[in-house]
């Protein structure tokens, strides 16, 4: 029998490999990253490059692929989106430093020193621009649920608690890359990844914290309730494990309170296509149609506005008044923009800086956007009309001027992304660093003086001193010259053969080489240590340059809402606190945009809802436009309350605390639940939550079922939104029956997308109309499609024969008419179950005889049913 004992460095990559666990471990070797096993069948398919193998281990071959060390960034980015996490094992000595441990065959000591997933990400080039990179920890303390999260590339960090059903809702506004969760928590969400328990306690939580920020106590920073300390806990382990002890920039943790934004569930969102499109993309989305900021952080700033806006109407004024004064100076705003434009992602910077993988490029980032935060505090301090939440940001936007200078006298202009080479630190800075570099100058220059030297010396004019990582400086000729510097006298000394040149060294060379290589090597040690000394700066006034780059992101916002308010002719809208909703000449900036880049054009509608008449029943042709007026008015409410202007005319919100959308039986397979029942959790999940304050449409539902199923579903539905939750309402429809709902629903009104048929061909107005549809369109919206004319022809013929039945047995509405009304018929119900209990509690039990006891069973028995 062969041993297959695995060799020492199979041995050390298997230790690794297991402290990896789930995670693909790139094992250093040399330039590149090596995989081995299943990780390394997985990269290369993710990655599309070649599987290859390596020795063997248990007797069979080791399938291996690599990547190269200098290209890792973009391999990496392309497996974090494939979903994969990755643990990085470097090499932490060199082979030298291992020979002397140990002797020549030593193996070089590696360890795991980071690990890279989606939620731990800093790096620029991992990273979108314009879009926040959330990790969340989540955890059940006691039937309540606790959600810390934050985004380390600028170290926010926020922590809420909230009831188990609004998990999910929570979640989804968030957004989050990456959820850590309990790994015995079983009603954790799904894909998140499993932590050990002991790191979600709120002991726990509130020692980390406190560590984190250096404090004795958190309530500085607000109150935090157990449930938030434990995910708060969870959380800071998952980072200090992912970065091996060396924690990201992460800020003072701001509490969520419940109540403070409205809320939206993930099925609403998704539904409305606020951050990302059907498609999964910005694309056609709602920020794309919105976002005209000029910076990253404004960028993720607005999205996140949307994600959460506002049920505070003072809070929603503070941000539509600064929308409205750069609304209204169009000069000033441009001069804003203008130095927001040019602005480094401070944030970003400060981030990588904090965390440890900060470049000299990054610090002259901060240089250069604190400076220019100074530069735009100037301007706007010198304008005294300026509006009182600006007051608010001003002093963030200085403050900063020590820093700003050291970093201005300290790096050079545009300092490199690299810091290994040097160069980075200006002239002038430090009088022996600027020696050293003295000396290496003279050295460089003397070495090209020897160039000439030689040339003049041996009569070869393509002699050459030529410089590379192995050899260092030599000097170089084509081969056929050689022999000149062959001779034993020459003064110069073989070094190497190659193809067509043979190259040399010579002592005066050789002396200034030592010279360059000596002061380069000491001036690099001065630089590296001006930079820690110059990252030990920014880590020092990390909140306070956080706090700045937070104001330059809320005024790029108000900038570019104000833009894009003046751009499309928006309104200032009013937020009021009755539950109204007056919308006039409302559209929606999505569609709208679509049809501009057609050449056509948008027709506006009003929507005009009030406590009543807050229910409308919307009917009318296929490819009308009512899932379009029911989605821009539930836009134009989100927007108002993200503290924005709307694509309409004049709009007055009544605050709405919960804002829900559902299409009837959308696609969503994926999730493995059918189309219908899809429809039916996400409408079960509206009757349960919505309120008087609550802004629902509803597109469609019932749908997804038979006709009959679906129009008593959507019948009851809607009584149930109207008479029960008392929502305002938004309920377009293709069943014609649900107008009779008027009759019995005094708060609901019947409207309809215009058509007109003209010369047999149907034309759409998009225009709202008051009243019930006259008839549907179906047939005629096919023909517009294409189905040939013969199916269409079918069609109609089978239509007729349905309609003459339908009026033979009094329609598919038949019956209605005697049907209790919805409340109507849970008063009744009520009625019974009281009269029922009433007779229970007047009886004396022991006064009964088993017979009598008996007959009464009966008896209630028949009351109950009666
Ligand atoms: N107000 C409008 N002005 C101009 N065009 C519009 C308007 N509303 C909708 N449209 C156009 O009509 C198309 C269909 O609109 P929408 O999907 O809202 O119709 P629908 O009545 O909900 O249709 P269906 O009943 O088939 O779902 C849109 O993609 C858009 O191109």
């Amino acid at each position: 029998m062969t041993s297959h004992a695995p060799t020492p460095m199979m041995a050390q990559y298997l230790a690794l490999k297991e402290q990896a666990a789930d995670c693909l471990l790139f094992y250093r070797m040399g330039d590149f990253f090596e995989l081995f096993f299943d990780d390394a069948k997985t990269a290369a398919q993710v990655l599309d490059i070649a599987l290859t193998s390596r020795g063997e281990h248990g007797g069979a071959p080791i399938p291996m692929c690599g990547v190269p060390v200098h290209a890792a960034e973009g391999y990496l980015a392309r497996l974090i989106r494939a979903g994969c996490r990755v643990a990085i094992a470097e090499q932490i000595e060199s082979p030298e430093e291992a020979r002397k441990r140990g002797g020549s065959k030593t193996l070089v000591a590696r360890d795991i020193v980071r690990f890279v997933t989606a939620g731990t990400l800093t790096e620029e080039a991992l990273l979108e621009p314009r879009r926040a990179n959330m990790l969340a920890a989540v955890c059940d303390v006691r039937g309540v649920i606790g959600i810390a999260a934050c985004d380390i590339s600028t170290g926010r960090m926020e922590l809420e608690e909230c009831e188990p059903q609004a998990m999910g809702a929570a979640l989804a506004r968030l957004g989050a890359s990456e959820v850590v969760a309990p790994e015995s928590w079983t009603e954790a969400p799904v894909d998140c990844v499993a932590r050990p328990n002991r790191s979600f306690g709120s002991d726990e939580g509130e020692t980390r914290l406190k560590a984190v920020h250096g404090v004795t106590t958190l309530d500085g920073f607000g109150q935090f309730t157990r449930a938030m300390l434990a995910a708060a806990g969870g959380l800071i382990a998952y980072l200090d494990h992912a970065g091996r002890g060396m924690l990201p920039l992460l800020l003072p943790p701001v509490a969520r309170e419940a109540g403070t934004h409205m809320a939206m569930d993930e099925a609403t969102r998704a539904s409305l296509e606020i951050l990302t499109s059907t498609g999964g993309t910005r694309k056609g989305s709602l920020v794309e149609a919105i976002d005209r900021c000029v910076t990253g952080a404004g960028a993720r700033m607005l999205a996140e506005d949307l994600s959460a806006p506002l049920t505070d109407a003072r809070s929603i004024y503070r941000r539509l008044e600064l929308v409205s004064w750069l609304h209204d100076d169009p000069l000033l705003r441009g001069d804003i923009r203008g130095v927001l434009r040019a602005l480094p992602d401070v944030g970003r910077a400060l981030g990588r800086v904090v965390a440890g993988r900060g470049s000299p490029r990054d610090l002259g980032q901060l240089r250069d956007g604190l400076s220019e935060a100074r530069r735009l505090h100037d301007m706007l301090r010198a304008r005294d009309d300026r509006p009182a939440p600006l007051d608010e940001l001003l002093p963030s936007l200085s403050g900063h001027g020590a820093l700003t200078d050291l970093y201005a006298r300290a790096l050079v202009p545009a300092p490199p992304t690299e810091r290994a080479q040097g160069g980075f630190i200006a002239e002038g800075y430090d009088a022996g660093l600027d020696e050293l570099r003295r000396v290496s100058g003279n050295s460089r220059r003397a070495i090209a003086a020897l160039e000439a030297k030689y040339r003049d010396e041996t009569g070869v004019a393509a002699l050459k001193i030529r410089h590379n990582g192995v050899l260092g400086y030599f000097i170089e000729v084509p081969a056929k010259h050689a022999d000149r510097l062959m001779a034993p006298d020459s003064g110069f000394t073989h070094r190497q053969t190659m193809a067509g040149a043979v190259r040399f060294n010579a002592l005066a060379l050789h002396e200034e080489a030592s010279r360059i290589a000596e002061s380069g090597g000491h001036s690099l040690a001065a630089e590296e240590a001006h930079f820690e000394d110059l990252v030990g700066h920014a880590v020092r006034a990390r909140e306070a340059i956080a706090t700045t780059a937070a104001a330059l992101a809320r005024i790029d916002v108000a900038a570019g809402q104000a833009e894009r308010a003046a751009e499309g002719g928006w309104a200032l809208p009013r937020v009021v606190d009755e539950p109204c909703l007056q919308i006039i000449g409302g559209r929606h900036p999505v569609v709208e945009a679509a049809l501009a880049s057609r050449g056509e054009r948008f027709v506006a509608n009003d929507c005009c809802l009030a406590p009543t008449d807050r229910l409308w029943l919307i009917g009318g042709p296929n490819m009308g436009g009512k899932s379009t007026f029911l989605r821009q008015n539930a836009l134009i409410v989100l927007l108002a309350q993200a503290g924005g202007f709307v694509p309409a005319q004049a709009a007055t919100i009544g605050m709405v605390d919960r804002l829900f959308s559902r299409v009837g039986a959308s696609d969503n397979l994926a999730r493995g639940r059918s189309t219908f029942m899809v429809e039916m959790v996400e409408t079960a999940a509206i009757l349960s939550q919505a309120t008087e304050r609550s802004f629902v449409i509803l597109d469609e539902v019932g749908r997804g079922t038979s006709t009959y199923d679906g129009l008593a579903l959507a019948w009851a539905v809607a009584e149930a939104v109207h008479s029960i939750n008392r929502s305002r309402c938004l309920f377009a429809t293709h069943y014609h029956e649900l107008a009779r709902l008027a009759e019995s629903c005094e708060a609901l009104s019947l409207h309809h997308v215009r058509a007109r048929e003209w010369k047999g061909d149907l034309v759409l107005l998009h225009e709202l109309a008051e009243g019930p549809a006259d008839k549907s369109y179906g047939l005629a919206v096919a023909r517009l499609a294409g189905v040939p004319a013969p199916v269409v022809k079918r069609a109609k013929s089978v239509l007729e024969k349905l309609e003459k039945g339908r009026a033979a047995t009094g329609g598919l509405a038949a019956g209605l008419d005697d049907l209790p009304l919805f409340a109507a018929a849970i008063e009744a119900a009520e009625e019974k179950v009281d009269a029922l209990r009433e007779r229970l509690n007047g009886l004396d039990i022991d006064a009964l005889s088993p017979r009598e006891a008996l007959d009464l069973l009966y008896q209630l028995k028949a009351q109950a049913n009666g």
